[in-house]
C-alpha cells in the first residue's frame, strides 16, 4: 500500500454500507432519518497533540472515533454514519495498520463509514486526522448547552482525570496501570447513557478539554452561573492511589465523560440501572462564570480550566 488509490482500495473493504457507494461515487448519499434531527460533528487529531507519535495506528483510528462518537453520545444521538479525513505521510505500515485499527473500531461501534478525503501531507509534518460523525437524534429532540435552568444540578459521569495521567504515562512521566494508558487511548464515548438521559437533561456535553472549562461553557452558553466542588469530582480508586489532585483532574481533559444540567430523579435511577457512575459535583444558579470550592470552602481559580488550543 502506498499512495490514495492504495488507501482508498483498502477502505473499501470497511465501507460495504449501501450509502457508500463502494467508494467510487463523488459522495454518500444517505437516506434521511425520518421526523428524526440529524447531529452532525467533526473532530480532528493532531500527532503530537492529540496523540504521541509512538502510539499505536489501531489505537488513534479507534480514538479518532470514539471523540466524535462522544460529542453524538451528548446529543443523546445514535450514530449512523462517518465521513474520514486521512493525511497520508509515507508510513505504509502506520496505513495498513490504521486501517486494521478503524475496521474493528466501526465494527464496535456498529457505525459505516460513509467516505471521506485523502490528501499527502508535506514530508515531515505531524500527521493529521479528521472525522465527521453524523447522528440520528431522539424524537424529543437533542440537548443543548445552552439549556440548564437555575437550580438544576451539574452531573458528570466518572471517571475524570484517568486519561490525563494515561498521557503521563505514556510520556514516561510516571508509571501506572495500564487501564490509565487505556483511558487516553482507548476513550468509551458514553452511547447508550447519553441516550437514556437525554430526556431527562436540560443541557448536555462531553468532558473533552477539562471538567472546568466544559462545565463553564454550559454556564456561559445557558447565561447562568455554575459552583462545582473539587471534593466530589470522581477519582478513580487507580488516580487516587496515584494521589491525583481532584484540581488537576478537574484540568487535564482527554475524559470523554458526560457533562449535564438536571433536575430529574431519574438521572441516578437510570446510571445504576446501567451501572454507569455519576457523580454530582454543582450546581447552576442566576448570574454568570465558574466558582470553585472544596467541600464547600472557597479555592482560587486556576489560571488554565482547561485544554485550548493555541492558548
Ligand atoms: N473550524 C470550525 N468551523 C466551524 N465550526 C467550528 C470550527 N471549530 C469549532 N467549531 C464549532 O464550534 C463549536 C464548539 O466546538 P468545540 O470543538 O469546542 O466543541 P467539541 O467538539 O464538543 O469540543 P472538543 O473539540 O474539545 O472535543 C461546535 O459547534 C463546533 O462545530
Ligand atoms: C500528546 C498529547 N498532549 C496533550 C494532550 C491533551 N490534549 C490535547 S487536545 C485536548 C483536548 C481535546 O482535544 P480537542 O479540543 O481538539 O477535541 C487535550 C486534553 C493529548 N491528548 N495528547
Ligand atoms: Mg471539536
Ligand atoms: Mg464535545
Ligand atoms: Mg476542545
Amino acid at each position: 500500500m502506498s499512495g490514495e488509490g492504495d488507501l482508498i482500495a483498502r477502505l473499501r473493504g470497511l465501507a460495504t454500507h449501501p450509502a457508500a457507494r463502494s467508494l467510487l461515487d463523488d459522495a454518500a448519499v444517505l437516506p434521511a432519518p425520518l421526523g428524526r434531527d440529524l447531529v452532525l460533528t467533526h473532530d480532528m487529531l493532531v500527532a503530537g497533540v492529540h496523540f504521541l507519535p509512538d502510539c499505536p495506528a489501531g489505537d488513534v483510528a479507534w480514538k479518532l472515533l470514539a471523540v466524535n462518537l462522544s460529542d453524538l453520545a451528548a446529543k443523546g444521538a445514535t450514530p449512523i454514519g462517518v465521513l474520514m479525513g486521512y493525511g497520508l505521510t509515507g508510513d505504509t505500515a502506520w496505513d495498513a495498520a490504521f486501517v486494521d485499527g478503524l475496521a474493528r473500531a466501526l465494527a464496535h461501534f456498529d457505525v459505516p463509514l460513509l467516505g471521506g478525503d485523502t490528501v499527502a501531507q508535506p514530508k515531515g509534518d505531524a500527521r493529521v486526522l479528521g472525522l465527521t460523525a453524523i447522528g440520528q437524534a431522539l424524537a424529543g429532540g437533542a440537548p443543548d448547552r445552552r439549556g440548564a435552568k437555575p437550580g438544576d444540578h451539574l452531573w458528570v459521569t466518572g471517571p475524570i482525570g484517568d486519561a490525563g495521567l494515561g498521557l503521563r504515562i505514556a510520556l514516561g512521566e510516571i508509571e501506572g496501570p495500564r487501564r490509565l494508558l487505556k483511558a487516553y487511548r482507548l476513550p468509551m464515548p458514553r452511547l447508550a447513557f447519553g441516550r437514556t438521559i437525554a430526556p431527562h437533561v436540560s443541557a448536555m456535553a462531553d468532558v473533552s478539554d477539562g471538567l472546568l472549562i466544559d462545565a463553564r461553557r454550559i454556564a456561559d452558553a445557558s447565561g447562568l452561573a455554575v459552583t462545582i466542588d473539587l471534593a466530589t469530582v470522581p477519582l478513580s480508586d487507580e488516580a487516587r492511589t496515584l494521589g491525583l489532585a481532584p484540581l488537576t483532574a478537574a484540568t487535564a481533559g482527554d475524559d470523554y465523560q458526560l457533562l449535564f444540567a438536571s433536575s430529574s430523579a431519574e438521572i441516578e435511577r437510570i446510571a445504576a440501572e446501567q451501572r454507569v457512575p455519576i457523580a454530582c459535583v454543582g450546581r447552576f444558579d442566576q448570574g454568570s462564570g465558574l466558582t470553585i470550592v472544596d467541600n464547600g470552602g472557597p479555592v482560587a481559580l486556576p489560571t488554565s480550566l482547561g485544554w485550548e488550543h493555541g492558548a
